[in-house]
């Protein structure tokens, strides 16, 4: 038996899931056998460190840096991630080649029915600067607590009651067949991060042939949208730590785009939507427009 394709991925629950997706649309795709491609298991810093905010640890690339080192090494020809977890300015030797169909794109709230319905004065864990912002936005009277670690020990540290109630992706939770768990919110009460339920394989930059094999399984909706929200960060310099949400849909040739920058206490935000038939255009002028309208407090987060 040869190995056709090996394909880097960090060894949480979701992330193997995902690149079981991965594998099985690559076979598919290619009329392979499933040990023909392999998973390769890489530890990162952002699965050593449970125990700090993600923004304390310094340093960029937490869940990318290790695999992007051994796909630079040859050691793996693409490399699976969560494209909300990748770093908006990634190294020119290294390109995103393609995108899964996207999932349910919402946050989903565990432990009440509504943010509104969050008991006066309560308390709720995430470790998303997004998230805390956009609670604290529209719920003042909330505590925020730091929330880490994957989605089961989220889901154990909600259940020992460390807050009431708890926020995440619903495309994490469907994917590790939690599709019971939690209440969609309604993008319009709180936009999701940039790229969330977008899974994506990235190639070396001069590797055409596994370019081509992973293109076989891109679907161009998904990275036309992600693209757009990832331009939009880019148009900030912003990434996955910044107080940013950005959504977009694709309607025939028309990209729409819609945004919000919050203060990180959530004490002021502002928010818009473009739309365009060049993604990246419709990002910058998004971003430019928001940071000309955004108060202080909010605008000094970015440095474009
Ligand atoms: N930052 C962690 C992370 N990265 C991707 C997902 C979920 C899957 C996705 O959004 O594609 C999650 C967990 C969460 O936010 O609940």
């Amino acid at each position: 038996m040869a190995i056709r394709f090996r394909l880097g991925t960090r060894g949480s629950p979701l992330a193997l899931t995902q690149a079981g997706m991965v594998r099985d649309a690559l076979c598919a795709a290619h009329g392979w056998r499933e040990d023909e491609v392999t998973l390769v298991v890489i530890r990162t810093t952002g699965d050593r460190v449970q125990d700090r905010a993600l923004a304390e640890i310094g340093g960029k690339a937490l869940w990318t840096k290790e695999l992007d080192r051994a796909l630079l090494d040859r050691e793996i020809d693409a490399a699976v991630h969560s494209m909300k977890d990748v770093e908006t300015i990634r190294p020119p030797a290294i390109r995103i080649a393609a995108m899964l169909p996207r999932a349910d794109v919402r946050d989903r709230l565990i432990g009440a029915e509504t943010i509104a319905a969050i008991v006066a004065g309560g308390t709720v864990g995430t470790s998303s600067p997004r998230r805390r912002a956009q609670v604290l936005r529209l719920r003042p009277d909330l505590n925020v607590v730091l929330f880490r670690g994957n989605v089961d020990t989220r889901l154990a540290k909600l259940a020992a009651g460390e807050a009431d109630a708890t926020l995440l992706a619903a495309a994490g939770l469907d994917r590790l067949g939690r599709e019971g768990i939690g209440r969609a919110i309604p993008t319009d009460v709180m936009l999701p991060a940039p790229a969330q339920g977008a899974v994506g394989i990235e190639v070396r930059s001069d590797d055409e042939g596994a370019a081509m094999v992973v293109a076989a399984i891109d679907d161009p909706a998904t990275s036309a949208c992600v693209l757009a929200e990832r331009a939009f960060l880019a148009a900030l310099g912003a990434d996955c730590h910044s107080p940013v949400a950005a959504l977009a849909g694709l309607s025939g040739e028309m990209l729409s785009l819609r945004a919000e920058l919050i203060a990180e206490d959530g004490s002021a935000g502002v928010e818009g939507a473009g739309e365009g038939t060049d993604g990246s255009v419709v990002a910058a002028e998004l971003a430019a427009d928001l940071l000309a309208r955004a108060p202080d407090v909010v605008r000094r987060l970015f440095q474009p």
